[in-house]
């Protein structure tokens, strides 16, 4: 696909990392991940549910939305607007051992307070890569990513042909909140209400909710929505895999939201609101395993990693193992 057509904000720039050499046996992240503004990106399909399932998985691509102002407005701590970037350099040394290509689309950001405006232009970009036959992950951002991959994936023809579209949040937060104005708080409620608006019910789940980080109003929120959810205390391995076994079969789309405030604050301290209990890491990424094998992937974000709290990069690196975990 033409990638100058997403008009971005920032175009993607060259990748780095260590060089162990040239070969394919020494390959990482840097030198596997093609450039939208400088490379020919390789033709993907074009999608329907069948290509979902071919045994050779597509294209990747990657787009930052380089934002916090959700964050902001529901008063937490701002940073994850250099999340993009940090999440670029943490993959880039790793290995790949991935089959993809991936290609880097480049960043969207988010100035001041202009996040509708950043949400809808994200969605667009998203919509374009989708039904060019591209699975997708955004680097956020505050969880107002959320909203804007929504947007991206409600725009697709597989969508508005009728693929049943699961949205599987791992989250100590139900992000239902009732807000005057849309924040990092609010994702969920907005597509409940946006797919409302169409005359559809949102098919949303959610692993790893603490139940003392959120009020009876949300979980008020959450039932009424019929919102299906695992508290942190309860993911166990067994509980886990049942319950997003579950919610596979009633989908034939996914999008997968990483809120990293899932983990525990020893695991990913870089976040706005870090988790005193937490899901822990094996968990998290059995379930990233298990939504890849299924063969519904079909677009998936990572929000919240804010680069000026992290210590040694370990929320930027949990993250960057998901995000190889979804995109080999
Ligand atoms: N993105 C969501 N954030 C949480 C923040 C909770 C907190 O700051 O304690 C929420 O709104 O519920
Ligand atoms: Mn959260
Ligand atoms: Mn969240």
């Amino acid at each position: 696909m033409d990638f100058s057509t997403l008009s971005v904000d920032i175009p993607a720039t060259a990748w780095t990392g260590r060089n162990d050499g040239e070969s394919p046996a020494h390959r990482r992240w840097w030198q596997t991940v093609a450039i939208a503004a400088t490379s020919a990106s390789p033709d993907a399909p074009s999608l329907n549910t069948a290509s979902l399932n071919a045994s050779l998985p597509g294209p990747a691509a990657l787009l930052g939305f380089a934002s916090h102002a959700g964050v902001a407005r529901n008063h937490g701590r701002t940073g994850a607007a250099t999340g993009p970037a940090a999440l670029r350099a943490a993959l880039g040394s790793l290995a790949f051992h991935g089959t993809r290509e991936v290609t880097d689309a480049g960043d969207i950001v988010v100035s001041g307070d202009s996040l509708e405006d950043g949400q809808a232009r994200c969605g667009a970009a998203l919509t374009a890569m989708l039904d060019a036959g591209y699975l997708t992950c955004v680097l956020g951002g505050g969880h107002e990513t959320a909203y804007a991959s929504y947007l991206g994936v409600a725009g697709t023809a597989a969508f508005t042909n009728g693929a049943r579209l699961g949205v599987l949040n791992l989250d100590a937060h139900f992000d239902l909140r009732e807000a005057p104005v849309p924040s990092s708080g609010t994702p969920f409620l907005q597509m409940a209400r946006a797919e409302a608006a169409a005359g559809r019910e949102l098919n949303y789940a959610v692993v790893g909710i603490s139940e003392p980080n959120n009020t009876r109003a949300l979980f008020d929120t959450a039932h009424e929505l019929e919102v299906k959810y695992l508290l942190d205390e309860d993911c166990s391995a067994e509980r886990t895999e049942g319950f997003v076994s579950s919610f596979l079969e009633t989908v034939d789309i996914v999008y997968l939201t990483i809120d990293l405030d899932v983990m525990p604050a020893a695991v990913a301290p870089g976040v706005s609101a870090p988790a005193a209990y937490g899901v822990p890491l094996a968990i998290i990424a059995a379930i990233c395993r298990q939504v890849a094998a299924s063969g519904k992937l079909f677009h998936c974000d990572v929000a919240e990693l804010n680069p000026e709290f992290d210590v040694d990069n370990r929320t930027a690196k949990v993250a960057a193992r998901l995000i190889d975990t979804l995109l080999r």
